[in-house]
């Protein structure tokens, strides 16, 4: 591998495709990276904390794609947030995953980091449903985005590539027993180091406590889908499920909401974990830009050495009022055949894309997820892996489940274009963090929306099988927006 120092620009394609999977990646030399440890720190303060004047690169010589601005937080687990971009990794097209973790190790293995391991560099984004990127999209009538002034607007996914990581330049990372870090990364040890110090002294001024305070306010929404349009569409995808063509489909909804005031992503997260505390949370965006965030309750994988947890998670029931309602939901979960169906669904295709990745495999019995509002069913999978495979691997062969895509996927992805009127963009797929060992986590990304100063658009889904009844599942997608939309009221 080139290991030459300065900076280093890997474009082009990947050989054996006709598309452009590598856009482009620069790593400015080698990586390092320098620690130390941080009294307790509010993660929501550090990513709205004005840059400008704390590191002289990442906000004055860095243009506005570098102003990258992330969260990531998993249940019991790893909460991160970063600021800048000290590498970047783009991809488009079928290759994308492969690419992603080709660029990515070029940047990892020249990679020095002085620090515990719970602060090392990771490369934190995420994927489009799709293989290709929004822009591309030859059947355009829907993705311009001077259509969002009118009364219908389509989600803007321009910023989002079909795949996009960032090394972050600046980060801060708390687990549980391992205290919380501070780990800025540079070229070579003397400006990692002067980072870090400024860092140190910028975050030592900011507020150890950031007021979550209360939704920006709902001025209007707007709908994708009107209701006729979704019967439309559902008993279109059950005709294709009659002919056999078709086993599940899962279709959804864009809900545009025009806000009162701006915006604030990072206190809508505090408020989404106080609500929704066993979910993941996450931002990927960057100041001015556009902001793709949520709080999905599913776990796409998580992987640590050679053992991967992963999870069915399909199915859905509303919560129900008192105890005994709530008790009868979750019965009609267990017993009926319909969603025993389409989730079963779920853990077979699961079990036979990671079969050939896998020693053994085990599937654990169906139990019930309770969240705030909806309840779904859940069957917890583990495997350990044959041999030594990256996270993004095991990605690629699960993404999409039929718990956000559908059966036979060929089916269900051209059932999904033809009949959703909005564009995916990165909801419904994998968001979340590999590092230097192919290690990582990864959320699905939902229960999520696109954020900019004044308006989100949302997103929800809903699976269909035979016997699906078009009010139900509208009824269900409605259930899904809440826990953004609450947050927003
Ligand atoms: C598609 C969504 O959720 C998925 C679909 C579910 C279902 O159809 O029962 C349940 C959980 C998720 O896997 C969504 O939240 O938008």
């Amino acid at each position: 591998m080139d290991r030459t120092s300065g900076k280093r620009e890997v474009e082009g394609r990947l050989a054996g495709t006709d598309t452009a999977a590598t856009r482009s990646v620069t790593v400015d030399g080698e990586l390092v990276s320098r620690s130390r440890e941080l009294e307790d720190v509010s993660f929501g303060a550090i990513a709205a904390a004005d840059v400008d004047g704390v590191d002289a690169d990442t906000a004055a010589e860095a243009n506005q794609t570098d102003r990258a601005r992330i969260q990531w937080a998993a249940p019991d687990g790893l909460e991160l947030v970063g600021r800048g971009v000290a590498a970047r990794f783009v991809a488009t097209g079928p290759e994308r995953f492969a690419a992603i973790r080709r660029q990515a190790s070029r940047a990892f293995d020249g990679l020095e980091h002085d620090g515990p391991e719970v602060a090392r560099p990771r490369a934190v984004g995420g994927f489009a449903f799709h293989d290709y990127h929004a822009a591309d999209r030859t059947d355009s009538d829907d993705s311009d985005s001077t259509a969002r002034s009118t009364p219908n607007p389509q989600p803007n996914w321009d910023d989002f590539d079909a795949a996009s990581f960032v090394i972050p330049r600046v980060f801060v990372v708390r687990s549980d027993g391992e205290g919380t870090w501070l780990t800025a990364v540079g070229t070579d040890a003397g400006e990692a180091t002067a980072r870090l110090e400024r860092w140190h002294d910028r975050i030592a001024d900011l507020p150890a406590m950031q007021p979550s305070g209360a939704g920006p306010g709902v001025a209007a929404t707007h709908r994708t889908t009107a209701p006729e349009e979704w019967r439309t569409g559902i008993e279109a995808a059950l005709e294709r499920i009659a002919d056999g063509r078709l086993t599940k489909v899962v279709l959804a909804q864009a809900l545009s909401v025009a806000l009162e005031g701006p915006i604030d992503v990072g206190a809508t997260l505090e408020r989404l974990r106080r609500e929704y505390p066993n979910c993941y949370r996450f931002r990927i965006g960057r100041e001015g830009g556009v902001t793709f965030f949520g709080a999905p309750p599913e776990r796409l994988v998580a992987k640590r050495g050679p053992r991967v947890a992963t999870e069915a998670l399909a199915g859905s029931a509303p919560r129900g009022e008192t105890p005994d309602e709530d008790q009868q939901h979750a019965d009609r979960l267990l017993e009926s055949d319909k969603l025993r169906r389409e989730h079963e669904l779920v853990v077979d295709a699961i079990r036979d894309q990671l079969a050939p990745l896998a020693r053994d495999l085990e599937i654990d019995g169906r139990t019930i997820r309770k969240l705030a509002t909806i309840q779904h069913l859940r069957t917890p999978i583990e495997a350990t892996l044959d041999g030594d495979r990256h996270v993004l691997e095991i990605v690629e062969a699960l993404h999409p489940t039929p718990a956000v895509g559908g059966m036979p996927p060929d089916a269900a992805w051209e059932t999904i274009r033809e009949t959703e009127p909005f564009d995916r963009g990165w909801y419904a797929a994998p968001v979340g963090w590999f590092d230097a060992d192919g290690d990582g986590e990864f959320a699905v990304g939902l229960r999520s929306g696109i954020a900019t100063d004044e308006a989100v658009t949302l997103f929800a889904g809903s699976g269909i099988v035979a016997d699906s009844d078009p009010d139900e599942e509208w009824e269900e997608v409605q259930l899904k927006f809440r826990p953004i939309l609450d947050e927003l009221r």
